[in-house]
């Protein structure tokens, strides 16, 4: 039941597409090379957490007629108030909608607020679509897949690259695979939300995909610790090594963005650290399964499970600074 028109406010804003190397035609989808196919008349948001709820909000003010939930219905209010719809679970958001998003913790909670009691395989079916933009391992996304799929509607995963920020300005970095034709139908949703998307095929290429990048963002997070504690340590000014690594060939926005803040010690959240050990934990068990070495990811790894074993969950990952500080050295890890 997808819906016959274009509603006439969908921001379908152009989109700057950034792409260093090539990749195979078959693999990249320019948001502008895609036809607009009609998008959904009613959507779902399931997971409105530090993701979930600026992407929503994107969908909410381009128009779209958008149904939230969340374990912890108050973070939903502020949708509400903006116009969205609220449900009580899972499934009956499903049940009253054409496609629903769902942007959740961890495997566990993508696979529970799926497939669980009240869970949203519930209330699919023939003409729905389920768009799981979390960031899971492929195996857990295939087995989402096969229960929406078995009730007859179309499954695609998606996660996002971009944190916190792109989602509000909507520029996030979509990884699709899974069904093409619910690729086409959220086609317009997925460029409100992001500035640009790829689709990689069957389910499992776009979490391979995920992982890989948040292995090497979880490393380069690390190695930039060890780099801004040695230059201190040996009488640098660390706020200069920002500034020479900002204008070289390593340069990346995490460094100047992120760098500052870590130097006084402040983490505000925008990826939690939770989080990026959970990616490099699921990236290490895919590279596992290829018997591939990852010895540097293995080595950030357990300096996020040092951090995390202090309490630093929930800060920003660039927390992990602190399990390289001389006082938690000789700590245990979990
Ligand atoms: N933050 C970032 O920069 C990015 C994050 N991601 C990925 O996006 C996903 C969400 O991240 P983010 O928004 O940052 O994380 P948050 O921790 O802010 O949000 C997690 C969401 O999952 C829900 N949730 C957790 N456990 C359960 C459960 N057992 N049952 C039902 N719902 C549950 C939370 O509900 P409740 O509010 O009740 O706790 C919340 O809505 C993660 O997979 C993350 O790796 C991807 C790109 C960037
Ligand atoms: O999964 C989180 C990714 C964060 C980012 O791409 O900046």
């Amino acid at each position: 039941m997808f819906c016959s028109h274009i509603p006439h406010h969908l921001n379908l804003a152009p989109m700057m597409i950034m792409k260093r190397f090539s990749a195979p035609i078959s693999s990249y989808v320019s948001p502008r090379a895609e036809a607009i196919t009609e998008p959904p008349a009613r959507v779902g948001f399931l997971g409105i957490g530090i993701m979930g709820s600026p992407m929503a909000n994107n969908l909410l003010k381009a128009g779209v007629d958008l149904t939230v939930w969340n374990r912890t219905k108050s973070k939903c209010d502020p949708l509400i108030n903006l116009g969205a719809k609220y449900k009580p679970s899972p499934e009956e958001v499903t049940a009253s909608c054409d496609v629903t998003f769902a942007m959740l913790a961890d495997p566990q909670s993508a696979l529970d607020v799926a497939c669980g009691k009240h869970g949203a395989v519930n209330g699919m079916g023939p003409g729905k679509g389920y768009v799981d933009v979390s960031t899971v391992d492929g195996d857990t996304s295939k087995l989402i897949s096969g229960h929406i799929k078995s009730t007859g509607a179309l499954f695609l995963e998606a996660p996002v690259s971009g944190s916190k920020k792109p989602a509000e300005d909507g520029q996030l970095i979509f990884l699709t695979a899974g069904d093409k034709n619910l690729y086409e139908t959220v086609a317009s949703l997925l460029d409100v939300m992001g500035k640009s998307k790829f689709y990689l095929g069957d389910v499992g290429n776009g979490a391979a995909m995920k992982l890989v990048v948040n292995m090497i963002m979880g490393s380069m997070m690390a190695s930039f610790s060890e780099g801004l504690l040695l230059s201190e340590k040996v009488g640098l000014d660390p706020d200069v090594l920002v500034q020479v690594v900002s204008q070289g060939a390593i340069s990346a926005p995490m460094y100047s963005t992120k760098g500052p803040s870590m130097i006084q010690s402040l983490y505000p959240t925008a990826f939690p650290l939770k989080h990026q050990q959970k990616d490099l934990r699921l990236a290490l068990g895919l590279a596992e399964s290829v018997s591939q070495s990852t010895p540097i990811a293995a080595a950030a790894n357990e300096l996020y499970k040092v951090a995390k074993s202090h309490g630093l969950s929930d800060q920003d990952f660039s927390a992990v600074i602190e399990a390289l500080k001389s006082k938690f050295q000789h700590s245990e890890t979990k």
